[in-house]
């Protein structure tokens, strides 16, 4: 499905955040959202997701306003958010974490093809989750996202303090679910990563799109070298 953002406003009571983002995802495209601290991105996810609701424009399913419905019916609809921080029930198993994203299908959800594209929570299923590492944690809450069998997927930072290898994992299965026709709107603040999987990228500096393009285009940007690669050509 495509998901799209038009014109939107958001913020917090009467603290404006978001200024006219607009923004569209497709089936099979990965689209990072980059930008630094503060920026807005967590907010747009937010907006996105029906957490808080905008103040201005329009989120878009496949062309249908869905602005300001709950995040139950997002859910419902096909949308899945994978919130910063790896969000896991710790003292709860991985299986039980896992079953938990199958709650808006009544409990039915493709374990066996979550475990697929994360062979390494197979021998942890009945292990506390608190107790995996942080990059196993990660995959606990995507797997728990997958589970709703989404149709789009956006994902807050999901590589943050983890290993390069354990990130190039992560981004391996973002890539498998678009091979699958998923739409992908991933947040990252590695941009070296993002930029690795993406297909468009769009710049986001207080609560704005600055810029967007392909990474390919937008790392020949000096402004973007320098903000985000550490000034190295990618
Ligand atoms: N619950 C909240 N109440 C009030 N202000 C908030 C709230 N959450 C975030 N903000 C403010 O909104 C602005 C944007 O924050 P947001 O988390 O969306 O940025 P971000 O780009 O995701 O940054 P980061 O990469 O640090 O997570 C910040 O100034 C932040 O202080």
């Amino acid at each position: 499905m495509t998901l799209a953002v038009e014109g939107l406003d958001a913020g917090y009571g009467k603290l404006a955040i978001l200024h006219e983002v607009s923004l569209s995802v497709a089936p099979g495209e990965i689209v990072t959202v980059v930008g630094s601290n503060g920026a807005g991105k967590t907010t747009l996810l937010r907006a996105l997701n029906g957490l808080i609701r905008p103040t201005a424009g329009a989120v878009t399913i496949d062309g249908v306003d869905i602005t300001g419905k709950p995040t139950e019916k997002m859910a419902a609809l096909g949308l899945t958010h994978v919130p910063e921080n790896r969000l896991c029930f710790p003292t709860l198993s991985v299986r039980d974490n896992l079953m938990l994203g199958a709650w808006s299908r009544g409990g039915k959800g493709d374990l066996a093809a979550v475990l697929e594209l994360f062979p390494r929570l197979q021998p942890r299923l009945g292990q506390a989750a608190g107790t995996l590492s942080g990059g196993e944690q990660q995959m606990v809450a995507i797997g728990r996202g997958l589970m709703a069998a989404p149709k789009a997927i956006m994902l807050d930072e999901p590589s943050i303090g983890l290993a390069p290898k354990v990130v190039a994992e992560i981004m391996k299965v973002l890539t498998e679910l678009r091979g699958r026709g998923m739409a992908v709107l991933l947040v990252e603040q590695n941009v070296r990563a993002s930029f690795g999987i993406a297909d468009r990228a769009v710049v986001m500096q207080r609560g704005r799109v600055v810029l967007e393009g392909t990474p390919a285009e937008l790392v020949e940007l000096p402004e973007v070298r320098n903000a985000y690669l550490g000034g190295a050509a990618a």
